[in-house]
């Protein structure tokens, strides 16, 4: 595969955690490219690794844990390619929400209970280098109290990307406490999809919310892709979300990755014997048999 088909190219990552008992290794080797344009889900049980590679890739990794050799590249497709394991704080800023946007495991959680929705739509937009001219003018990391006019023009803005995800512009003047799971969850992908990212990397975006809900989210990330061509790394134990939401799908196990291939092949004919047992464990078979 060129470089540039690859918007995320991570080659040989190894991470580890420094433990009283000596290191423990929670990613073991990792080769995976998440292709431009595509939906590539990581999939493995809970503890094979898959928050420590995500966190690592996106140099979020805090002690103890600690990148022991690899390389993760970044491939933007205006700019030059870097390496995110080499960058330092300061380039991850300018990096974060602009080029790479993350969804943490349960961010939904991370809204801010006593501010209005819309004012934390401006704080991160405002935060990253967002303008009223130019809806990107590269000086992240700068914050500023927003103009009149920056506050109109973000306030049409805020109501167009709540649209995005199928909520109501009302939305922007509530505050978390009056919005439900699943509504918070696509305040965060709205807000995570604000500047514009090449690539969005989401940690279980569904678990915690129902079925209804979940669906209703899947929906919204293939919609997000469809529309804006933002590139997703999306990781989860639910093989359902898989089914439903993924172009390619890579299988983790015990800190490697056993298996890479088409959503369909890899449900039809897994090859490893852990991912035979993890469509196995699918509890609803019209997940397996309606995905294709
Ligand atoms: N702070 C830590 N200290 C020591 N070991 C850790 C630490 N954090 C994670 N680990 C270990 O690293 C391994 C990978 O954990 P990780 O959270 O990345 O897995 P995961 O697949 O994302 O699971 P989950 O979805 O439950 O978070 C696990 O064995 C875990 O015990």
């Amino acid at each position: 595969m060129p470089e540039s088909e690859a918007v995320l190219d991570i080659r040989d990552l190894i991470v580890r955690y420094r433990t009283v008992t000596g290191d423990v290794t929670a990613v073991d080797g990792v080769n995976l490219q998440v292709k431009r344009g595509e939906i590539l889900g990581v999939a493995g049980q809970s503890g094979c690794g898959k928050s420590t590679m995500a966190t690592a890739v996106l140099g979020l990794l805090r002690p103890p844990g600690f990148v022991a050799g690899g390389a993760a590249t970044f491939n933007r497709r205006d700019a030059a390619p870097v390496d995110v394991l080499d960058e330092n704080d300061a380039g991850l800023r300018r990096l974060r929400w602009r080029d790479l946007a993350y969804l943490p495991q349960g961010s939904m959680n991370s809204l801010n209970p006593i501010m209005r929705i819309r004012d934390q739509f401006a704080d991160v937009m405002l935060q990253h280098g967002w303008s009223s001219n130019d809806e990107a003018n590269g000086s992240g990391g700068i914050r500023r109290r927003p103009n009149r006019h920056e506050r109109e023009v973000l306030r049409e803005h805020v109501a167009q990307l709540l649209a995005e995800v199928g909520l109501d512009a009302s939305v922007a003047e509530m505050y978390p406490h009056e919005l439900s799971g699943g509504m918070k969850q696509r305040v965060i992908i709205a807000m995570a999809v604000a500047l514009r990212p090449e690539l969005l990397i989401a940690d279980e975006p569904t678990t915690a919310l129902d079925v209804m809900i979940q669906r209703v989210v899947i929906q919204n990330l293939a919609d997000l892709r469809d529309r804006l061509g933002v590139t997703m790394l999306v990781i989860t134990h639910d093989m359902g979300v898989h089914a439903q939401l993924v172009d390619r799908v890579a299988v983790m196990n015990a800190g490697q990755i056993v298996e890479v291939g088409s959503v369909e092949q890899v449900f039809k004919r897994p090859a490893d014997p852990y991912t035979k047992e993890l469509i196995n464990s699918i509890p609803d078979l019209t997940v397996r048999e309606e995905a294709f």
